[in-house]
């Protein structure tokens, strides 16, 4: 995103559609960066790098190609798990889960980056923006396995509901959400939805991205 500061940066940013661009998903007839334009030509308001198997001089290089293509549609762009790449490719922000550097520790590193975190329940959200969280990331709501062994069993979109009414900060929700079962996410208090497979393994990521954000509106408008 074009501007600087990170207060800046959360106010302009647009979280209806939440892409997190994962190699191992890709469609077969497409790379990283092609699905990422795709992503933003539909209105992705965020992309994050989530890439759990390249080395990290492979990481920086592609944050910042994506950082680059986020700053020409004003869109924020988050790497995945690792601060010392989110520095490293001077990206805006990095996504930290559970197994990952605490978010305090993160936040007094990196005064300036956006912090976001997963929660799974109120109670670990609250813990979470306490510790400095810019936004978080609330799953699993619908099936997420395939994409993410280790996640939760899905916790349904009431989880969402739980979490903001406790915290103030923006939450996305993820995990096995499609464009049909968006509008429950945003109509139960999420600020966007943020998908793996919907996007990246689509055929047409920009229209898939497009009809996410489509879906997100009518669960906003419900509210
Ligand atoms: C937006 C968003 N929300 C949650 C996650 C999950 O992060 P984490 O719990 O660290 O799991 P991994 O993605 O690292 O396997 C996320 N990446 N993005
Ligand atoms: C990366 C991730 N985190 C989750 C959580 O529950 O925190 S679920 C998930 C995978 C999301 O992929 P898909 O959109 O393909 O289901
Ligand atoms: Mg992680």
């Amino acid at each position: 995103m074009r501007v600087s500061s990170r207060q800046e940066k959360l106010e302009r940013t647009d979280w209806r559609a939440y892409v997190i661009l994962d190699p191992r998903f890709l469609h077969k007839e497409r790379d990283l960066l092609e699905t990422a334009q795709l992503a933003l030509r539909g209105g992705a308001g965020v992309l994050q790098l989530r890439d759990k198997e390249s080395d990290a001089q492979t990481l920086v290089e592609r944050a910042q190609a994506l950082q680059d293509l986020c700053d020409g549609y004003d869109a924020l762009f988050i790497v995945n798990d690792r601060v010392d790449v989110a520095l490293a490719a001077g990206c805006d922000g990095v996504h930290l889960g559970p197994h990952d550097i605490p978010v305090e520790r993160a936040r007094a590193i990196a005064p300036d980056l956006v912090i976001g975190s997963s929660a799974g329940t109120a109670e670990v959200a609250k813990f979470l923006q306490g510790q400095g969280a810019d936004y978080l990331g609330v799953g699993a709501i619908y099936d997420a396995h395939p994409s993410k062994p280790d996640a939760s069993a899905p916790r349904g979109p009431q989880a969402v509901a739980l979490v903001t009414s406790q915290v103030e900060i923006p939450v996305v929700g993820i995990g096995g959400i499609t464009a049909d079962n968006a509008a429950a996410v945003s109509a139960h208090g999420a600020a966007g939805v943020a998908v793996i497979r919907q996007v990246v393994a689509s055929d047409d990521p920009e229209a898939a991205t497009r009809a996410l954000r489509q879906a997100v509106d009518r669960g906003l408008k419900s509210r």
